[in-house]
């Protein structure tokens, strides 16, 4: 028995780390996936391990169902109905399994991705055998949301068989899950968005369940009606990072200057919110299309300014803001920053030759462009061979 699920990364259009100190934020999901297979060894098989292959990352691990039993037997019966979060201890065991695997040095940076899932296939299926597949066409850890995908994806494939939610296992094809459930998954990957980036706001798990265009702030989301149609170029700069530490490095800023940094944080949420009254459709003035654009470039380039106040810049990012200044175009990095991907408004009426000049010239810094769709479908799953 096989069941596949799809989860889509994001862009933050506004409001990243401001976010997470209860500031408003907006961010859509984008059409590049992270997919999960989860398939159970039948009676015949006769296998007792629990094992994982990380496909985008070149890793695969297995653990022996006992030894996992082992570990976390101080848990009781794991198996959980409601959302539960990994405690320091837990964290510990967890920690101690990946460590066995031999987990090779040069991946170290991997290893909180595999706490999570083992908390969520433990907490969610108990100890089972099985084997998990992880493929992505999300570049990992980018700022792309690659983290939160892996984390929905995972969610909705082990809950689709954990019989607490309501699925039709006869559908043929991708297939949506109901508003109770995604509320449901939603929660367990932000347990699991809690082991990868320690203090998340939830967005990016939001935005991945939910999929569209999304304003959020404190916890809670307001859907975005938008018929502009939104044209971003994505600039990887291929500069690794992680946003476990820059979350941390915003906060101890803050705890450093906090007047300061709480007029930063309130500019931001100033900026998301008026970045999401132009995007919204019915629009409330009657501006052009250009006109909403012009408003959207001078609102990204504030927030990147404020998001340089905030130390999460980088070299890379500022020679993409330089590049694409150059043609007359505004970015912004996205997601953590610190190296990762920037966005750049494609206004409508740009000529493609203007875009095809400025691919260009980002790709001979060594850079990787891409463009994606924007406000699709969030995670959906599927139970026959068809996806
Ligand atoms: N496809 C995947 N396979 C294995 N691990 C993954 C995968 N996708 C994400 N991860 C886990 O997520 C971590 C990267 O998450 P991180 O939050 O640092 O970056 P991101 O989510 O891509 O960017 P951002 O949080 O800024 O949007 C990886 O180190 C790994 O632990
Ligand atoms: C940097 C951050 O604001 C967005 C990462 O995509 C972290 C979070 O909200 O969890
Ligand atoms: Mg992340």
């Amino acid at each position: 028995m096989e069941v596949k699920t799809r989860a889509p990364g994001k862009i933050i259009l506004a409001g990243e780390h401001a976010v997470v100190h209860g500031s408003t934020a907006v961010a859509a999901s984008i059409d590049l996936y992270t997919h999960v297979s989860l398939r159970f060894p039948s009676p015949s098989e006769n296998d007792d391990t629990l094992i994982i292959q990380l496909k985008s990352v070149a890793l695969e691990l297995s653990w022996p169902i006992s030894r996992i039993k082992a570990a976390l037997s101080y848990l009781g019966c794991p198996f959980s109905s409601t959302p539960t979060s990994c405690s320091a201890e837990s964290a510990r065991s967890l920690a101690a399994l990946v460590e066995e695997e031999n987990f090779p040095e040069a991946k170290i940076g991997l290893a909180s991705g595999v706490s999570a899932f083992l908390w969520l296939y433990t907490s969610i299926l108990g100890f089972k055998p099985a084997t998990v597949i992880v493929t992505s066409e999300l570049p990992v850890g980018a700022g792309l949301g690659s983290s939160a995908a892996f984390c929905v994806a995972l969610s909705g494939a082990f809950l689709a068989f954990s019989g607490s939610v309501n699925v039709d296992m006869s559908h043929q094809g991708w297939l949506m899950f109901g508003d109770n459930d995604l509320e449901l998954l939603n929660k367990w990957a932000f347990e699991g968005e809690k082991i990868i980036h320690g203090k998340p706001s939830g967005i990016d798990n939001t935005v991945s369940t939910y999929g569209n265009m999304i304003k959020f702030r404190s916890g809670s989301l307001t859907r975005i009606k938008s018929d502009l149609p939104l044209k971003m170029l994505i600039t990887n700069t291929k500069v690794g990072r992680n946003t476990k530490a820059l979350v941390a490095g915003v906060s101890e800023r803050s705890l450093r200057h906090p007047d300061a940094m709480s007029f930063v944080f309130n500019a931001v949420d100033s900026i998301s919110r008026e970045l999401s009254n132009v995007i919204q459709s019915p629009a409330p003035d009657n501006l052009s299309v250009t006109e909403k654009e012009e408003k959207l470039e001078e609102l990204m380039e504030m927030n990147q300014g404020l998001l340089q106040c905030m130390g999460v810049s980088h070299a890379s990012i500022e020679t993409v803001l330089r590049t694409t200044l150059k043609y007359k175009l505004a970015s912004k990095l996205t997601g953590a920053g610190g190296g990762g991907c920037v966005l750049t408004l494609l206004p409508t009426l740009l000529s493609g030759t203007v875009v095809d000049k400025v691919i260009e010239e980002l790709e001979s810094c060594g850079f990787q462009c891409l463009t994606a769709g924007i406000g699709g479908k969030g995670v959906e799953v599927c139970f026959d061979g068809s996806c």
